[in-house]
């Protein structure tokens, strides 16, 4: 049974799907950030459909009614794209903070998609999930190019507001943030890792800094004191740039535990690298 304000809405896309069921959490992300004023309390986004032109399993985007406005006047939505910028170290809120964005965006009337790199498969692919299980229907994509093909010409010039999650792992981000606010007219609202686990530029996240109406960057706290954590500590001996995991991998720290991590993580290495050598069956 939907609920009357849904079932009085206009669908975008048909055929149309059930409406989505997302959960959002009490908990809040340490940082702050502030939301739309017209956000309610509790609604969330209310159409789940899919693009009829998608081969089987489609996956889903949601849409929300049309406005009138962009009936008559559709040539206006090109003039005034807008990216949006959320970086920080995991378990900051990044996603949680874009998904309350795009609550936001979608209480507004506005049409909202969502876009996250299929490389993290740990909750499968048709959902963007937070550290604590607040999830949203997405598009898992390999490049945010394949994206209007995917979803659709027609769907995706119909879009207000496109969020993209896992940023860091995207390597067309810098030209599809360009295209889609400069040119289509899109609220692009990106969520990402500005740093890697040594602290580098991770990705074209920052890249993208210049093209930004807004960039916040969010604090967790630290594992070892409780502190603001700016910084993503890996507890783990695996050296890659990529290595999709969470908390089993990964920990918040500040400033202080990052570096005395280093030094523990460093000398345990080279612990283990002269233990191999003593060994004769190791190589
Ligand atoms: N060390 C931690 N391990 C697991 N979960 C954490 C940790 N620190 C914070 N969290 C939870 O993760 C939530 C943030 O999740 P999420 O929005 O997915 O963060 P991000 O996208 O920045 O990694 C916090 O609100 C908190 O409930
Ligand atoms: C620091 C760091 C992280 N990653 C991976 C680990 C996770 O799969 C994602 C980050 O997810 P979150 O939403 O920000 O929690 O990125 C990595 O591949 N390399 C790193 O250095
Ligand atoms: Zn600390």
């Amino acid at each position: 049974m939907l609920p009357t304000s849904i079932s009085s809405m206009k669908s975008l896309i048909f055929p149309p799907f059930s409406p989505l069921s997302l959960h959002f959490p009490k908990t809040k992300p340490f940082a702050f950030f502030s939301l739309p004023s017209k956000t309610p309390n509790v609604s969330y986004p209310k159409f789940l459909h899919v693009n009829p032109s998608m081969p089987s399993p489609r996956p889903p985007i949601f849409s929300i009614p049309i406005r009138q406005s962009h009936i008559e006047t559709p040539q206006s939505s090109s003039l005034c794209g807008e990216v949006h910028v959320i970086v920080g170290p995991m378990f900051a809120g990044k996603t949680t903070t874009l998904l309350h964005r795009i609550q936001a965006e979608s209480n507004n009337g506005r049409t909202v998609a969502v876009i996250k790199s299929n490389k993290d498969t740990r909750y499968g692919l048709d959902s963007i999930v937070t550290h604590d299980g607040m999830k949203l229907p997405c598009w898992a994509l390999a490049s945010l190019s394949s994206f209007r093909l995917k979803i659709g010409p027609d769907a995706y010039d119909q879009l207000d507001v496109i969020g993209i999650d896992e940023a860091q792992f995207f390597e067309d981000l810098y030209d599809f943030c360009c295209e889609a606010a400069d040119h289509d007219g899109k609220t692009v609202i990106v969520a990402g890792l500005d740093g890697d686990y040594l602290r580098r530029s991770f990705g074209s996240v920052l890249n993208i800094i210049p093209l930004a109406n807004s960039v916040t960057k969010l604090t967790a706290r630290c594992e070892l004191c409780r502190k603001r954590a700016f910084f993503t500590l890996r507890k783990t001996d695996e050296t890659e740039t990529e290595l999709i995991g969470g908390a089993e991998v990964y920990m918040p720290v500040c400033r202080q535990h990052y570096v005395d991590g280093q030094v523990v993580i460093g000398a345990a290495r080279s612990v283990l690298e002269s233990k191999k050598l003593q060994c004769g069956t190791c190589t």
